[in-house]
């Protein structure tokens, strides 16, 4: 927990009790449904907490902002995005229902009134989204596919609506075509050496005008 506070030193009291209470909810339902892997889990707060937040390194979302997770998992990065943004509304779908059991009970566990949870595949999934988070789901064109649509038009933040995607490695060849997209290393945020080699993608929406 005080790597959190760390980089996000002006967390409220609730967000902190939320923040401090993952790691006992993920313990819990991990040993009966295996969502995140035991190395995992005993990192949490390095691996799927900070990682996840470094999105809220790169933007505040706006009072009212809609997000949808695709591919969320055992709630990464959705989760600790809805702790963070309480006056947001987090949509986190997973075609895997029992991820989506684990997400159900930390989200309950935790009392987040801000987060949805839908068993879909993202494709048939029909509303649109200020932003798209996401965290190692597939390839960029696939995942461009997938969500075409589905962001918003109307601009409130101080970037484009898009896509936000946390990804790692040499990502040259698979953004090739991306011209518009932006690469953001997490070094730049942290210097633990987990994120080295992570970066966050931002890929605007694509607008007639
Ligand atoms: C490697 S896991 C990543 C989970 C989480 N985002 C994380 O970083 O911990 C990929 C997840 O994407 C989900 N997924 C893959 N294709 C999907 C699709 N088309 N629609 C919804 N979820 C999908 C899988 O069920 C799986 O839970």
């Amino acid at each position: 927990m005080e790597l959190i506070l760390k980089y996000f030193p002006n967390l409220s009291e609730d967000q902190i009790s939320k923040f401090e209470k993952l790691e006992a909810l993920y313990q819990d339902w991990n040993l009966k449904i295996n969502v995140v892997s035991r190395k995992d889990i005993d990192e949490l707060y390095l691996r799927h907490v900070l990682h996840s937040l470094a999105i809220a390194k790169l933007i505040s979302f706006k009072e009212g902002a809609k997000i949808m997770d695709v591919g969320t998992g055992g709630g990464f990065p959705g989760i600790p995005l809805a702790i963070m943004f309480p006056d947001c509304s987090f949509h986190l779908v997973d075609s895997i229902a029992k991820k989506l059991k684990v997400v159900n009970e930390v989200v309950d566990g935790l009392g987040l009134t801000n987060v949805k949870t839908t068993h879909s595949r993202v494709e048939e999934i029909n509303d649109t989204y200020d932003f798209i988070v996401s965290r190692a789901v597939a390839a960029m064109p696939t995942f461009v596919h997938w969500v075409k649509g589905k962001v918003s038009k109307k601009q409130n933040h101080d970037i484009k609506n898009g896509i936000l995607y946390l990804k790692g490695g040499d990502l040259t060849e698979e953004l090739k075509d991306y011209t518009t997209a932006k690469i953001y290393n997490l070094t730049d945020y942290y210097s633990e050496d987990f994120f080295e080699t992570k970066k966050l993608v931002h890929l605007p929406q694509k607008f007639k005008v």
